[in-house]
Formats: C-alpha cells, sequence, structure tokens
C-alpha cells in the first residue's frame, strides 16, 4: 500500500470535496480556517488546482469541532492533570449521516476519553466516503492532523473507529505520537471498570484477542516488514518475527486458560441463576445505552447504593438486587453493562454472559436517556444486541429517564412512538410510582390456584405466597391460617399437603 499524495486527495471524486458545506452549521460548531502555512504547502504540490478552490475544499473536508475540550477550573487543576493524564485529540472519519450524527460521534469519541482518564484538547473529523485504508484519514489530512497535536502539546491521537494494524503505524508515522482507535480505548476503560474477578477475566481475553493482530503492529521489526509497499512480508522473516512468533503463542495459550477459567465462572454464576429460576422469582433486567441512568433508576427503585458516575460504563459488573412491587411481590432487579455503538464484536462477545442475564429475564426496562441529542439512535443500538442474544420475545418497557432534564417535545416525541413507554427521572423521583406499577402488572402472574389450612407452625409458608404469589384471602383461624392464592407450582405442591377439610 502506498500513500496518497495531498493532490491525490483532493481529486479523488469519492472524497466529496465538491459538496457545499452545509448551508448554516448548528450552534457549537464552526468549519475553521486552516492555517495559512499549510494553504501554502498545499498549492506547492498541487499547482494544477487554483488556491482558493484547494482551501475551500480542504475546509470541508476537516472540521474543528468546538467545545469538545475538557474545561478546566484554574491552573492548579491544569498541573494536576497533566501529570496524570493524556492529552489527546480526536480525529474522526465521516461517511455518512447528517453533521449532527457526525458531531454526536465525536462528542461520544470524548466522553469515552474523558472517561478513560485523558484531557480533550482538540477534536477533527474529515468527510470521505470511507477511511483511507492507509491511514485512515488519509496523508495530507494525516500532516494537518501532525500539525493540531503539535499547536496543542497532545501526546496521543484517538481515533473513532476500528484501524487496522498497518493504518495505525501509518498514522502514527506521520502524527509521531501514539494513535490508538475506539476499541482500544473502551477495552482501556472496561479494564479500570472491571470489579469482579470474571469481568476481569473477561476484558483481559478481550484485551489479548486485540492485542494478537496487532502484535506485529508494535516495534521495529514491523515497519521493515510493512514498508516498501510489497507485501512481501515473508521474505524478511529474521529474528524480529521469531519472537513475535513466541509472543503470539505465549498469548494464545494465556488466552486459552482464561477460556476454560470463565467457563468455570460462567457454571457458577449459571447455578445462581437457575435456582432463582426454580425459586420462579420473576426477574426485572435493566439494559439500555451507557451513561442513561440505569444505576440511578436501580437505586431509586431499590435504594441499593450502586455506585453512580456521569462517565460511560461505570457498571461493569451485573448486580442484582431484591426489589418489592407496591403489592408486595418479591422480584430481582438486575443491573447491567452500558450499550455502547459499534461495540467492537470480540467485546460483545465478551461481555454476552451479562447480556445472557437481559435474555432470560422476564421484564426489561429499556432505560434511554432523554436528554440526549439522539435517544432513538441509542434505542436502536440497544435493541440491536437484545436481539443478538435472543431476547426478543422478553417484554420490554421503555423508560425515558432524566424527564428532568430533557426537552418537552423530544419526550413527547419519545412517548408516541414507543408504545410500551413512560417518562421518568431517577434523581427526582417523578414517574417512579407509575413505573413501580408498571412493573407489578407486567410480572408474570403465578398460575395455580391453591386453597389451603397452614398450621401457624408453617407460618414461612404463608409469607411465602405472599412474596412469591398474591394472596386472594387470608383468614386466621383456630387450625391455623386459611389461604386461597395464585403461587407458582413448586409452591403449590408444598401447600397441597394443607388442604382443609371439606365441609
Ligand atoms: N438530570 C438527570 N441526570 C440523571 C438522571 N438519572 C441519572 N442521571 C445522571 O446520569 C449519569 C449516569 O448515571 P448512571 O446511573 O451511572 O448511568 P448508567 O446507565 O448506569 O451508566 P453506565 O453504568 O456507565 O452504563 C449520572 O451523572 C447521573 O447522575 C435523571 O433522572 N436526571
Ligand atoms: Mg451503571
Amino acid at each position: 500500500m502506498t500513500f496518497s499524495s495531498p493532490s491525490q486527495d483532493a481529486q479523488d471524486p469519492q472524497h466529496d470535496h465538491g459538496k457545499p458545506l452545509a448551508p448554516s452549521l448548528p450552534e457549537g460548531l464552526r468549519a475553521e480556517a486552516l492555517m495559512e502555512e499549510d494553504v501554502a504547502w498545499s498549492q506547492e504540490i498541487d499547482s494544477e488546482r487554483d488556491g482558493e478552490q484547494y482551501d475551500r475544499s480542504e475546509r470541508a473536508a476537516l472540521r474543528r469541532v468546538a467545545g469538545l475540550s475538557t474545561e478546566l477550573e484554574d491552573v492548579t487543576e491544569v498541573e494536576y492533570r497533566q501529570l496524570r493524564l493524556e492529552r489527546v485529540v480526536l480525529v474522526g472519519v465521516w461517511t455518512s449521516g447528517t453533521l449532527q450524527d457526525a458531531e454526536n460521534s465525536l462528542a461520544e469519541l470524548a466522553a469515552l476519553a474523558e472517561t478513560a482518564g485523558a484531557l480533550v484538547l482538540d477534536g477533527v473529523f474529515q468527510r470521505r466516503d470511507k477511511p483511507d485504508p492507509a491511514t485512515y484519514i488519509g496523508s495530507g489530512k494525516a500532516m494537518e492532523l501532525r500539525d493540531i497535536v503539535l499547536e496543542t502539546g497532545a501526546d496521543t491521537v484517538v481515533c473513532d473507529g476500528e484501524l487496522s494494524p498497518g493504518q495505525l503505524i501509518h498514522l502514527e508515522d506521520v502524527v509521531k505520537v501514539k494513535v490508538v482507535d475506539r476499541t482500544a480505548l473502551i477495552l482501556d476503560i472496561f479494564a479500570q471498570h472491571a470489579k469482579s474477578r470474571e469481568g476481569k477475566a473477561q476484558v483481559a481475553l478481550a484485551q489479548m484477542q486485540y492485542m494478537l493482530p496487532r502484535l506485529r503492529g508494535w516495534g521495529q521489526s514491523l515497519s521493515r516488514q510493512m514498508g516498501g509497499g510489497g507485501g512481501g512480508g515473508m521474505a524478511t522473516r529474521g529474528p524480529g518475527e521469531t519472537k513475535i512468533e513466541t509472543d503470539r503463542r505465549r498469548i494464545r495459550e494465556k488466552m486459552a486458560k482464561m477460556r476454560r477459567e470463565i467457563a468455570e465462572m460462567k457454571t457458577g454464576r449459571d447455578i445462581k441463576r437457575q435456582e432463582r429460576k426454580r425459586n420462579k422469582v420473576p426477574s426485572v433486567a435493566i439494559a439500555g445505552y451507557t451513561n442513561a441512568g440505569k444505576s440511578s433508576l436501580l437505586n431509586r427503585l431499590t435504594g441499593a447504593g450502586v455506585l453512580v458516575e456521569n462517565a460511560l460504563f461505570a457498571t461493569l459488573d451485573p448486580t442484582v438486587r431484591k426489589a418489592e412491587t407496591p403489592s408486595g411481590r418479591v422480584y430481582t432487579l438486575a443491573d447491567t453493562v452500558g450499550f455502547v455503538r459499534h461495540l467492537p464484536h470480540h467485546l460483545v462477545e465478551a461481555f454476552r454472559s451479562t447480556m445472557e442475564e437481559v435474555g432470560e429475564s422476564d421484564l426489561i426496562l429499556h432505560v434511554v436517556d432523554g436528554s440526549h441529542p439522539a435517544p432513538e439512535e441509542q434505542l436502536a443500538a440497544v435493541r440491536e444486541v437484545i436481539r443478538d442474544v435472543g431476547a426478543t420475545d422478553v417484554p420490554e418497557i421503555v423508560v425515558v429517564n432524566k424527564a428532568d432534564a430533557a426537552d418537552p417535545l423530544v419526550l413527547q416525541r419519545l412517548l408516541r412512538t414507543e408504545r410500551h413507554a413512560l417518562a421518568v427521572s431517577a434523581r427526582t423521583g417523578e414517574g417512579i410510582d407509575k413505573l413501580l406499577a408498571l412493573i407489578d402488572a407486567e410480572l408474570p402472574r403465578p398460575s395455580v390456584e391453591i386453597e389451603a389450612l397452614v398450621p401457624y407452625t408453617q407460618g414461612a409458608l404463608v409469607a411465602r405466597a405472599h412474596s412469591e404469589g398474591e394472596v386472594l384471602s387470608e383468614e386466621h383461624t383456630g387450625e391455623g391460617t386459611l389461604l386461597r392464592a395464585l403461587v407458582h407450582e413448586e409452591l403449590a405442591a408444598e401447600l397441597s399437603t394443607f388442604v382443609p377439610a371439606k365441609g
């Protein structure tokens, strides 16, 4: 693969250079003129085109998104952050959709980067039909990116996509700082946040899976193999490659071991889940896009005190809590890992275990952030994963959260298009009563109607009829509690020994 020169870039009809700028840019977004030197440099090597045209097309091609940089309160904070945070510049390729979509995508990348502990200095995206196979953004834009890196003093570039090993190296060669992609960023966040043994193991496995094909990407031996544009990698087999082979084998062995361990841990979790199923405690799963407010809602519904953070992926380990409906029926409520668009596919695989919980629940509370600029997209992204894990036949309630902060018109729109939806605020408590009542109505009903005279020594059974079933009538008699109730089969069997004498 050879680099395309800037002049090729400019003439390539695929790159949309001819398209005019969007007539009115939304607030907070502006296309910035490139530095004068840049334009002069471009003209020098592209004498066939007139400079002004080039300037204009370039402006359309590389946009800067304003307001992405992290706000800092005072100077001491700057120093503090510089010590421990990476200084990053974001770059995205805008291939389809509206300007707003492109901006949202980069804003999400910024949120991810900040969650990973980075300081976001700048963000740019480029309009292209598809990412450049060599450098992701094209070599001309890569040079401009280099200038932005110098200008801002960044030490890392984060790309909004999954880059091939070759693209990472080529871009690093041009911008001269570390380049990471969205997948690596998400993996990094997952690694920082995973708490349980299983969660940690799953993240480690996914990281190794990601690293494996990229091993040759790091270090010198690789640039040698990739260089020359010849694809003759095997011809240059040398000590470097042997080392890589050894590393690869080690990683594969480690991965096999981790898979076995994860399988064992999964068995433990399955047993627990089966126990819950056997006891017929109905289960509700809270699912939704990352940062939608799932953990806040769990707290609101159960007072559980689960970690809530204004960060993406604050929750990486499933949390299951016991809860009670207003009518006193007991159910379990499970918090889940947040979903995100373009979740790297090996991560979907790795986190399937937590999503299986969703698939086997009796009811899904699908939480969506009503104050987000594109809640419909988030709903769609989550539903895609719900389909993936085969949970389509589980009833779903769409919980439009953050009603306190959302645009009332957006709320109306969502409630109109989503048939089974209601608006709540986990923060203020608005709508929570209605949600609790709806959960009560949606939970599966126990189906066996029994009548039993339960001796006072068996009080636990009466309590179970209350929590696991639905008590229709209850009367305290001389011999015990006379109970009429709807219960599940197992409890019906246990109560059948206490059938009241007829007459
Ligand atoms: N204004 C407002 N903010 C909310 C509401 N609910 C949650 N938040 C905020 O949204 C952020 C994310 O909340 P979490 O409950 O951690 O979201 P989550 O869906 O569990 O996020 P992940 O676990 O990271 O996927 C926090 O800053 C909350 O304070 C709400 O009803 N209104
Ligand atoms: Mg959470």
